[in-house]
């Protein structure tokens, strides 16, 4: 395996104002192999939200090194940063930001059609087959308002899969839905995930960190413990066991 995402002393710093100033990220080390299933958890304000963004060039690091596919890319102006998200990085929120006046397939198909010289019927043929795979493919047509939550979150993860990114990340995306909408999203993840997509999620929810393969727990801006378990397979683990036993490492960690 190669490493898809190397993190070396990432800080983050934000000013607040004269003499004020917050240490979000503390020299943050994180390696990601390529196909891997990461969560992050940690208490509120730990810094994980702010860990994703920062790895995955939303924002900027203060100081530090961010190797994505070997290439350095914290310090890339921003225009080539946000070609490298839009055509490798694919991303899920729990405000899914779609916007109002698309269908949902267009939502989708949104991505494609801003980067590169994407054709059209080729891009809407992609769209159709997500749109499918995820069981939505009814609902191409309709808009925002007659979608659910769970639906549109669906449609959010097709319009990150739209330009078949390397890695997908997710900031609670599953944090609004209901508990058989997040088992649903869960097993598309893992779907995509199997079929060699690298994925980390920020979440706050054991059930959706038990069907991931390593879970970093931050506080207060540092990486703590990190717990490696095998890829979740339905067939064969047995969930409860699996949930127990993070639940005890969360404890002895001082969750
Ligand atoms: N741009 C900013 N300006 C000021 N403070 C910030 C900024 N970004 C983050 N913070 C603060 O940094 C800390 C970490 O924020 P972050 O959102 O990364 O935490 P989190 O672990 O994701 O929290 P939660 O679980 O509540 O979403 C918080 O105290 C937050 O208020």
């Amino acid at each position: 395996m190669s490493k898809i995402l190397e993190a070396r002393s990432i800080n983050k710093k934000v000013e607040l104002g004269k003499d004020n100033q917050l240490h979000i990220l503390k020299d943050v080390n994180l390696e990601i192999e390529e196909g891997e299933f990461i969560s992050v958890m940690g208490p509120s304000g730990s810094g994980k939200t702010t860990l994703l963004y920062n790895v995955s060039g939303m924002d900027r690091m203060t100081s530090g090194s961010m190797k994505f596919k070997d290439r350095e890319i914290g310090r890339l102006k921003e225009e080539e940063l946000a070609k490298i998200r839009l055509e490798t990085m694919g991303f899920i929120f729990q405000d899914i930001n779609l916007l109002k006046n698309l269908s949902l397939i267009d939502n989708v198909m949104f991505p494609a059609l801003v980067s590169k010289d994407a054709e059209k019927n080729a891009v809407n043929q992609k769209a159709k087959k997500l749109l499918e795979m995820t069981g939505i493919e009814k609902l191409a047509d309709h808009n925002i308002t007659q979608a659910s939550g769970g639906q549109l979150q669906r449609v959010g993860i097709c319009r990150a899969l739209i330009n078949d990114p390397d890695i997908i990340f997710g900031d609670e995306p599953t944090g609004a839905l209901d508990s058989k909408s997040t088992e649903e999203i869960l097993s598309i993840l893992a779907e995509i995930n199997k079929k060699g997509t690298t994925i980390m999620l920020v979440t706050h929810d054991v059930k959706v960190a038990v069907k991931t393969e390593r879970i970093l727990f931050m506080v207060d801006g540092s990486i703590v413990a990190q717990k490696k378990m095998s890829k979740y397979d339905a067939q064969h683990d047995d969930i409860k066991e699996r949930e127990e036993s993070i639940m005890k490492w969360l404890v002895e960690n001082g969750f």
